[in-house]
Order: C-alpha cells, then structure tokens, then sequence
C-alpha cells in the first residue's frame, strides 16, 4: 500500500521500506535517530527527496492536504487552532467521534471541552480520535501513548487494532519493546538517520 524509495534529506539517508494494508510496523531506535524526521518526511511534512506512493500513486499526484488526508501524521504533541475541542470536528465526523472519546476511557462530552482544560493524556487521545475519524490509509503515530497510563494505552491499541482490522495501514514510532511486540509484526531499527528493517 505505501512504498517508500530512497526517501532523504539533511537528517535521512536515503530510506526504502513499505506499509501493507492492515499492517502496523513499529519504528524504533535512540532520541534523536531520526524517528520523528521520517515520518513527517513521509507525511510531506518536511521537504524530502525520493518516491513515496500510497497504492501506486505518487505523492506528487495529489494536493499535498490530499495526501495529508490520506496518509495521517499524529505528533507526540499535537496542534489545536481552536479553544474548542469539537472545533475541530467536522459536523459529519462528530457522531463517529463520540464512541471513539469513550473507548479511549473519557466522556463522551469530552468532545465539548475547552482545549485549555484538557491534561496532557486527554490531549493526546483527543488528538488520536481528530485523526481516526477521517480513516486515513495509513497512519503515521509519533508515540501515541507517551503521556498515558497502562490502561489508557492499552484502549489506544485496542483502538488501533480495530483501524488495522479495517485495513488501515500504521507506522508507530515507540520507545516501548513492549507495545512494538503486541502491534506490530515488523520493525524499522533508525540510527543516526539510516533506516533499516530489523
Ligand atoms: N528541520 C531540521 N533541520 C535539521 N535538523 C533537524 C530538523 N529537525 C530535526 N532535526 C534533527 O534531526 C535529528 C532527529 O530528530 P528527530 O526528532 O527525528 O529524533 P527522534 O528519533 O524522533 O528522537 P526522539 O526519540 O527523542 O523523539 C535530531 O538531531 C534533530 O535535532
């Protein structure tokens, strides 16, 4: 589904690797390896040279907020233009939202909060569900989980599971051994910017 060809800039070397569909692959490696610089080059968040293509297609081939679309970037810490939590919403994504707020172990008026309220762990499920409900092709998690507890995580794979059943396809970055073992089958070892299956 997404292939990747010699995807580089100043941090990367050149990077080859694909994401099936229903697939999750963990990325792993030290701070500062180049984890977070990978996936938003693939994101097209971030100039990069190489071949990126989601089903065949060339990034190149659509809008760059199409493939954004399509292939999803969730940051570690995520941004919100708005005071409102359901601001960032669309009407027809609201309904879907709510039983995903309530997996993730918050309430279904979560949705209705002020942003500035939210704790860190909030955020980071909130900004998952603003990801989930647009079914992504792919989504790329930029530890996903890093603020939350063992419970919480454990509904966030859960979540992820559910999206890996329906085809979805998942890069997560994760500095838990663990959590690379329950999610996922491959992995991708970045060190100094070389990416690598391991
Ligand atoms: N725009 C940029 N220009 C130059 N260097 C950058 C840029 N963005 C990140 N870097 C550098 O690239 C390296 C990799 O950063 P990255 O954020 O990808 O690390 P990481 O593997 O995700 O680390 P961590 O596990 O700590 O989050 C770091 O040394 C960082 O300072």
């Amino acid at each position: 589904m997404l292939t990747v060809r010699d995807l580089s800039n100043r941090v990367l070397q050149p990077a080859c690797f694909r994401v099936d569909a229903g697939e999750c692959v963990a990325v792993q490696g030290p701070s500062g390896a180049g984890k977070s610089v990978l996936l938003r080059a693939v994101a097209d968040l971030d100039p990069a040279a190489g071949e990126v293509r989601l089903d065949g297609a060339l990034r190149e081939e659509m809008t760059a907020p199409e493939w954004r679309r399509r292939v999803t970037y969730l940051a570690a810490e995520s941004g919100w233009w708005s005071d409102r939590v359901a601001d960032h919403f669309s009407p027809a994504d609201t309904p879907r939202a709510a039983p995903l707020v309530e997996a993730l172990g918050l309430p279904g008026e979560a949705l209705g909060w002020p942003v500035s309220r939210l704790s860190t762990g909030e955020r980071q499920r909130l900004a998952l569900v603003r990801a989930l409900v647009q079914e992504p092709r792919v989504l790329l998690l930029d530890e996903p989980t890093g603020a939350l507890d063992l419970d919480a995580t454990h509904r966030v794979e859960g979540l992820l599971r559910d999206a890996l059943a329906r085809g979805m396809g998942v890069l997560i970055v994760t500095h838990s051994p663990d959590q690379a073992d329950r999610l996922a089958k491959r992995r991708l070892r970045v060190e100094a910017g070389r990416v690598r299956e391991a």
